[in-house]
This record gives C-alpha cells, structure tokens and sequence, in this order.
C-alpha cells in the first residue's frame, strides 16, 4: 500500500545513479514509499527522478525539509560518501535512520561520517527496479533493521545477516553476481560461436537459456535441476565433466567472490 512503510518521516534518496534510480522505481512500482514521502538528492536530472517529481516527489528542496526526514538513503559511490553527507548531517532530527547501499563501507566507518544515528546496510541488486531483487541487510539497531525491511522486502528476496562481516561475502555473491551470470553468458556465446554459430543465433541462444533456466530454478535442489537436463552419459553430463574438470569451476568461483571480497575491505 503506498506510503505504508513507517519511516517516521520522508524517505530521502542520496543518488539516483544505477542503484539509486532503481531503487526509486521500486518503490513506486512496489507502492513501498508514497511520492509524496520521497526527497531526492541529485546533482543532474535523472529519468527516474523526474517521473517520481510528476508524481508529487521533491528533487533537491532546501536541506530544510531533511529535519522532517525519518530515513536517509546513501546511493552515492563508496570513494565520495563522506562528502555528501557532511552537509546534510546538521539538518537530520534525533529519529532518523541512516540507510546505506554502499559496497564495503562499514557501520564504524560510516558512524566517523555521519554518527550519532543508527545505521542500517542493505546490498540490493538493481532488480529491485521491476520488484524482482536480491537484498542482503544487516543492523546493529532492531528500529533500524526493520525499517530496511520494510523499505526492500517489497521488491526482493531479502536475508537479513546475522554479522556485519558477512556484507562483503553477500556483496561478492548478490550484489556483483547478476554480472557474473552475464559474463558467462557472454563466454557461452562465445564458444557457441567457436562451435559454429552465427554470432547472433550464439547470442540469442545463450541470453534465452539464462532467462529459461532461472524462471525454471524455483526453490528446488540445484543438483535435482541438473539432473533433470543431463542425462547419464550424455552431452550434457560431457559439458559438466569438462566445466567441472580438476576442480576448475570451484576453484574460478572461490577465486572471483574472494577477490569481490577483498575489493569490498579494501573500499571500506
Ligand atoms: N550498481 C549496482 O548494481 C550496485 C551498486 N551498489 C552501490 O551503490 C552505490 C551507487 O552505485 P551506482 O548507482 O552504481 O553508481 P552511480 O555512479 O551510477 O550513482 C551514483 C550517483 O551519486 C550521485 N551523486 C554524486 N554526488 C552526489 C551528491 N552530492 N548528492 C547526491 N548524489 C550525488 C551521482 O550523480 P550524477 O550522476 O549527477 O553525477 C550518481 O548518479 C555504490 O556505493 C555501490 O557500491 C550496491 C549494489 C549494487
Ligand atoms: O561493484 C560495485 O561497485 C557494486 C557492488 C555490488 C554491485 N555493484
């Protein structure tokens, strides 16, 4: 129902970049937050934006309005954070909950920038933008938690994470993992194409195997869905030998979250 997420106040938007603009669009497709409720700070015009402004959002008002504000919302890169809140920090009343969406950078850190409040971080994907995401949260502070739930369950699959430093694994999984899916589904066309497919029909063929394969997953075991494609002995089960060979998929996907892992610390 719009505008049914209890913030204590307007929901204020830092960023309306990938995520940010995302996020906006899924709280209006979703109903999570009424326009009405919604400030959003943004240094250029942005399409998201404006469609939430035609439906009664402010863009940019004076920091005034942010002493009404019960949650704020950081979606600005990790590198510029400090210096986007410093000004806002004066204006925001006893109450507010500082909710950020930024890779690596912990509660201490951002409580260096902007203390004194409680903090919540949620790693969203950008699928929230069609109420179809993925949303790891975390909080020290249960008003604080709740209200990061209340503002993403709508349009994601949501964990909450029993540990702060749990984020950046959560990260290196959900948050990176849309773009590892489409860089194998990249290299899949690819080798399609070194197999004799057009570079169009390889192309098709492997973005339409994806979205197949993730409308069929459901809830069920992965190794049960394997199963149900590759039968004993034949092609399918002759790609998996060779995918899996010497341990290599293991050891690619231990290798590529781990790195994720380490960029996240090394942000935070
Ligand atoms: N993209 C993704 O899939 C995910 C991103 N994240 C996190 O989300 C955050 C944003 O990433 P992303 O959206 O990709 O980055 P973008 O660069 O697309 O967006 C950042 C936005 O911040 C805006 N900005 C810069 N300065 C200010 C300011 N002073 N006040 C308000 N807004 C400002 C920029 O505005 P302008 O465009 O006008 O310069 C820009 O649109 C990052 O911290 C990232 O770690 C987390 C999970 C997934
Ligand atoms: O890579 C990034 O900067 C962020 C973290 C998760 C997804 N995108």
């Amino acid at each position: 129902m719009a505008g049914s997420v209890r913030s204590g106040g307007p929901v204020v938007l830092v960023g309306c970049g990938r995520l940010g603009s995302a996020i906006l669009e899924g709280w209006l497709l979703t109903e999570t937050v009424a326009p009405a409720d919604l400030i959003i700070l943004s240094p250029s015009e942005k399409p998201a934006a404006e469609a939430a402004r035609a439906q009664g959002a402010r863009i940019n008002p004076p920091l005034e309005a942010l002493t009404e504000a019960g949650v704020i919302v950081l979606a600005v890169k990790p590198a510029i954070w400090r210096e986007v809140v410093t000004p806002l920090a004066p204006f925001l009343n006893d109450q507010a909950v500082i909710l950020s969406v930024m890779a690596g950078v912990t509660a201490p850190t951002l409580a260096e920038g902007i203390g004194g409040w409680p903090i919540v971080r949620v790693m969203p994907t950008t699928g929230v933008s069609r109420g179809r995401g993925v949303a790891s949260i975390w909080s020290a502070d249960d008003r604080a938690q709740g209200l990061g739930r209340a503002l993403f369950e709508p349009m994601a699959e949501t964990v909450v994470l029993a540990d702060e430093a749990l984020m950046d694994a959560a990260t290196a999984v959900a948050g990176s993992g849309a773009a590892y899916f489409y860089a194998f589904t990249e290299a899949l066309a690819r080798a399609g194409q070194a197999s004799g497919l057009d570079a169009a029909t390889a192309d098709v063929l492997a973005r339409a195997t994806l979205r197949s394969a993730a409308d069929s997953m459901g809830d069920d075991d992965l190794e049960a869905l394997i199963g149900r494609i590759a039968s004993p002995g034949g092609s399918t089960r002759a790609g998996l030998d060779a995918l899996a060979k010497d341990g290599r998929l293991t050891r690619m996907l231990d290798e590529t979250v781990a790195a994720a892992v380490r960029r996240n610390r090394e942000m935070g």
